[in-house]
């Protein structure tokens, strides 16, 4: 199956289809039409009630709202904005130049945006969400302008946020937008009144001290005037505090991973942000993999007259990846099944996941004492340290990384083959996220849960997530008692008992060589011994 017949199924049902050389762009360029409408010349405006309906079932588009406008089926249908031509030709080509037709959830999510809607969007992950807002609000802002940030984006982790600013700079090539990421330097409260550090603000040209100054120094970047920042909810918090930043003249904030930030000890921060974001024409888009109805119910609160679009079945797994629960029997045998799997061969990559920090480092020090062509991500390490190891795993220098949720939610690393639950996520939301970090844009992926007998409370949830996503189970699993919320909430939040499987003797010794292989790149001394993610043993692994 080719790359474009799967994202085809994964985005239910749209094909994907190289443009018509260059009809679109040409024909595009001089014709006139009102601000910020759509090009409806095909089928949405002569469509009929009916016609529309079918289109949406046909991409498995579910909406409501009222006045939902009718989906797109291309990107060349995005309107021109009156104030001349040049701000929708540059993102059409950008557009076309690098993804050629919308998915299911762009399909809707752009004219809803467009028509200037609040927008609720949940989606499958991998499925093209990023694109979903970055579009419309790059079309909506047109060209840079001397006003401030007209539009804020939020998203739960530094690497997400740094992604989503990726994104952003490839629709912005023909645009020359300003578009900032506020990043922990430029914004964290402590560096900006300690003399002794630097960092940088978002737009500024040069490299500025970061002193008690600095105050006066940030004012005078920010006559840069960005239009776009994109920053996570406590450093923009941060920024707002001390003053550096102004939203008030944000027109739209988008809210990503929606669920996970108005919740889990995000609600103030957002809550803060959206009180800042105090333009009276302020419109908010939040989405998500996953949109419990807790949640929803408390977005509402602060959204007006939106449009909620729901592509697929809500809150599941994406079906492009196969999942698999596998019963360990105990701590110890997470170590012996990953053993067994690396020597039967594992294609990298593979993300690891685990559920905390600690574990995550001592997973590290078994695996590189296996001479696994491992690193590790967790929040202790320094932003420095993490933007190396993302950086070496896309490049494909590091075979296996072993994470915490926080690269659960967002993070796109294109060709990642296998993600292996090493312990068992806290609920069926993050299994959800875990397990799509592969299977992303059309490419199939798979995903291995190890549990244990400690994990059947839990198990039953994550069982029905797998059937439902169209993986097999075994039938006891779905027949397992339910277990009652409360316990639920107690069993997501206690740690997973023992090491994984390091012997004290050993301890000092897989210690050591796990800082040597960590302060090397995290490249450990070759032994050849297993075939697939060990260094120097597989072929044209890529990433
Ligand atoms: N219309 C498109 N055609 C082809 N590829 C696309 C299209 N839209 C997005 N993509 C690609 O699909 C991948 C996944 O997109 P994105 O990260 O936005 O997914 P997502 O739905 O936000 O997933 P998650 O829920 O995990 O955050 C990216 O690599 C992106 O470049």
């Amino acid at each position: 199956m080719s790359q474009n017949d799967a994202f085809h199924m994964l985005t239910a049902g749209l094909r994907v289809r190289r443009p018509a050389s260059s009809t679109g762009m040409a024909a595009q360029r001089g014709k006139k039409s009102s601000m910020f409408t759509l090009d409806t010349t095909t089928a949405d405006t002569d469509s009929s009630q009916e016609d529309v309906a079918a289109l949406r079932k046909r991409h498995r588009i579910h909406v409501r709202g009222s006045d939902v406008p009718a989906p797109v089926t291309s990107f060349a249908q995005l309107g021109k904005p009156a104030a001349g031509p040049a701000a929708s030709s540059g993102l059409l080509q950008a557009l076309t130049e690098f993804f050629k037709e919308p998915s299911p959830i762009q399909m809707q999510a752009i004219p809803a945006l467009l028509s200037n809607r609040d927008v609720v969007g949940v989606a499958p992950t991998g499925s093209g969400k990023t694109l979903a807002f970055a579009v419309p609000m790059m079309q909506l802002l047109q060209a840079p302008k001397e006003e401030g940030f007209r539009c804020c984006i939020l998203a739960p982790t530094r690497e997400l946020a740094a992604q989503i600013k990726r994104e952003l700079d490839l629709l912005n090539t023909h645009l020359h937008l300003k578009i900032s990421l506020l990043t922990k330097a430029r914004a964290a409260s402590g560096s900006l009144t300690s003399s002794k550090k630097h960092g940088w603000w978002p737009g500024c040209p040069k490299m500025i001290p970061v002193c008690p100054k600095v105050l006066l120094k940030l004012t005078w970047c920010m006559r840069a005037r960005p239009d776009i920042l994109v920053a996570t909810p406590m450093r923009l918090v941060h920024a707002l505090q001390h003053k550096l930043v102004d939203l008030s003249a944000v027109r739209w904030l988008v809210v990503d991973e929606a669920d996970r930030l108005f919740e889990n000890g995000f609600e103030q921060q957002i809550d803060e942000v959206i009180a800042a974001c105090s333009h009276k024409k302020r419109r908010i888009a939040l989405f998500s993999a996953t949109m419990p109805e807790r949640v929803e119910t408390l977005a509402q609160t602060v959204l007006h007259d939106y449009v909620r679009i729901v592509v697929g079945a809500a809150n599941a797994a994406n079906q492009d990846v196969e999942q698999e629960l596998k019963f360990v029997g105990s701590e110890e045998g997470k170590m012996t099944a990953i053993r067994q799997m690396l020597q039967t061969g594992l294609q990298p990559p593979v993300l690891i996941f685990v559920q905390s920090k600690s574990r995550a480092q001592q997973l590290f020090e078994e695996l590189v004492y296996e001479n696994v062509n491992v690193d590790v991500i967790h929040a202790d390490r320094t932003q420095q340290q993490r933007d190396e190891v993302v950086k070496r795993f896309r490049e494909g220098q590091v075979w296996v990384l072993i994470c915490t949720d926080l690269m659960g939610r967002g993070v796109d690393f294109k060709a990642v083959n296998v993600v292996i639950n090493y312990d068992f996520p806290p609920n069926a939301t993050e299994y959800i996220h875990r397990v799509g970090r592969t299977g992303r844009a059309g490419h199939r992926g798979r995903a291995v849960t190890f549990f244990t007998v400690d994990d059947r409370p839990m198990l039953r949830n994550i069982a029905n997530v797998v059937k439902a996503s169209g993986s097999e189970v075994p039938e006891w699993m779905l027949k397992l008692k339910k277990t009652e919320k409360q316990r639920s909430r107690q069993i997501e939040r206690a740690p997973v008992s023992s090491n994984p499987n390091v012997q004290a003797a050993d301890k000092k010794t897989k210690a050591k060589r796990a800082q040597k292989a960590s302060d090397a790149g995290a490249a450990p001394p070759k032994k050849g011994k297993h075939r697939s993610t060990t260094r120097g043993s597989t072929k044209g692994a890529s990433a």
